[in-house]
C-alpha cells in the first residue's frame, strides 16, 4: 500500500477543526495543583487548547514552596512571542509574575500582540503570596501590576489579601469587598472580581463580588469545608479565561467559572499532606459534567462580537 502523502511543509498540520485557544503566563508549580499546571489542566477540561509562557519555576508541593527560580524577562517575552506569532490566542491570563521586570515585559508584549492580533481578552490574577505563605511577587512589583497590568485587564481577580494590597483598604466584609472592587475598577480593568474565599470565612457561602463600573453582581456558591484549596484562584481564573476563549460574554464566563471551581473543590482528590489540589478533571468523572454547560455558550459562542469587540468587554487601554 502506498504510504499517505506527507503533510505539506507549510500551513496547519492537523485536520480537525481548530479549538478555541488560551494562553497562561504564570509560574510552574511542581506539585501540579496551582500555576501553569492548574491552568493547562483547566483549559483542557474545558475543551480549550492551552499554551503557556513560564515566568518562574517553583519547587513546591501541597505543604509549601521550597525554592523559586525566576525566568529572565526576555525569555518570558520570547515564549509569548513564539506562541502568539504562530498559534495566536482567543484569550490569555496572567498568574505568578515575580518581579517588576517580568510584569513590565508581559504588559509590553500584551500591548504589542493586541495591536497585531486584535484585542484578545486578558484575565489578570494578581498572585502575590502562596496559601502556604511564600511570597510569589516581590514588593515593588505590586505597584507595577497596578500601573502596567490592571489597565490592560478585561477581568482582574484578586483574593482578599491581594485586593487589600492593591487598594490599601481593609476587607472584613462583603461591603468592604465592594468598596475595594470600586477602587480597583478605577485603576483600569473592565471587570473586577474580588474573590470571597477569605472574606467572611465563617459564612455558609463563598461569595465573590463583581463590578463592571456600572453594575454589581455576586457569584455565590456553598462554602465547602475542606483543606483542598491549593490553586483555587489559579483554577478559577483559568476557567474564566477558557470560557472567554470560547466566546462567552464576561458575566456568563464568570458564572460558568464559579460553577467549575466549586465542583473542582467539591471533587478534590486526596493528594499530598498539606493543602491538596482541586479536581480539574471532574467533568470527566461519572456524572461529573453537571456544571459544564453544553452546546452554544450564552450569547451565541465564538462568533459573538462581544469576544473581542467592545472596549468594556475586552478591557484595558482606555483612550
Ligand atoms: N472553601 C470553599 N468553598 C467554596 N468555594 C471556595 C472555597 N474557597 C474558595 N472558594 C472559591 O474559589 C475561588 C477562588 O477564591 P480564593 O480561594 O479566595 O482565591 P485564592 O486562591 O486566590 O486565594 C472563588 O470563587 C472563591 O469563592
Ligand atoms: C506557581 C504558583 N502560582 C500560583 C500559586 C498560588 O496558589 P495558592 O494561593 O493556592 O497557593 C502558587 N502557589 N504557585
Amino acid at each position: 500500500m502506498p504510504s499517505p502523502a506527507p503533510a505539506a511543509a507549510t500551513g496547519p498540520t492537523g485536520t480537525a477543526a481548530p479549538p478555541p485557544r488560551a494562553m497562561t503566563i504564570a509560574g510552574s508549580d511542581s506539585g501540579g495543583g496551582a500555576g501553569i499546571q492548574a491552568d493547562l489542566k483547566t483549559f483542557n477540561a474545558l475543551r480549550v487548547f492551552g499554551t503557556s509562557a513560564i515566568t518562574a519555576l517553583t519547587a513546591q508541593n501541597t505543604e509549601g514552596v521550597r525554592d523559586v527560580h525566576l525566568v529572565p524577562p526576555e525569555m518570558v517575552a520570547a515564549q509569548i512571542d513564539a506562541v502568539l506569532d504562530d498559534i495566536g490566542t482567543d484569550a490569555a491570563k496572567t498568574g505568578m509574575l515575580g518581579t517588576t521586570a517580568i510584569v513590565e515585559a508581559v504588559a509590553e508584549r500584551v500591548r504589542f500582540w493586541r495591536q497585531r492580533l486584535g484585542p484578545f481578552p486578558l484575565v489578570v490574577d494578581p498572585v502575590m503570596i502562596a496559601k502556604s505563605g511564600a511570597p510569589l511577587l516581590d514588593e515593588p512589583a505590586r505597584a507595577a501590576i497596578r500601573e502596567h497590568l490592571l489597565p490592560l485587564a478585561t477581568v482582574v481577580t484578586p483574593n482578599r489579601h491581594e485586593a487589600e494590597e492593591l487598594t490599601g483598604l481593609e476587607i472584613r466584609s462583603l461591603a468592604d469587598a465592594r468598596r475595594a472592587a470600586a477602587a480597583l475598577h478605577a485603576l483600569g480593568p473592565a471587570w473586577v472580581v474580588v474573590k470571597g474565599g477569605h472574606v467572611e470565612e465563617g459564612s455558609a457561602e463563598a461569595v465573590d463580588v463583581v463590578f463592571d463600573g456600572h453594575e454589581w453582581h455576586e457569584l455565590r456558591a456553598p462554602r465547602i469545608a475542606t483543606r483542598s484549596t491549593h490553586g483555587t484562584g489559579c483554577t478559577f481564573s483559568a476557567a474564566i479565561t477558557a470560557y472567554l476563549a470560547r466566546g462567552y460574554p464576561v458575566l456568563a464566563a464568570l458564572q460558568a467559572a464559579k460553577a467549575y471551581i466549586t465542583d473542582a473543590i467539591r471533587h478534590a482528590p486526596a493528594i499530598g499532606r498539606g493543602h491538596g489540589p482541586t479536581s480539574s478533571f471532574y467533568p470527566w468523572e461519572p456524572g461529573g459534567a453537571e456544571s459544564e454547560p453544553e452546546g452554544e455558550p450564552p450569547g451565541g459562542g465564538r462568533s459573538v462580537p462581544d469576544r473581542g469587540g467592545t472596549a468594556r468587554a475586552v478591557g484595558g487601554e482606555r483612550p
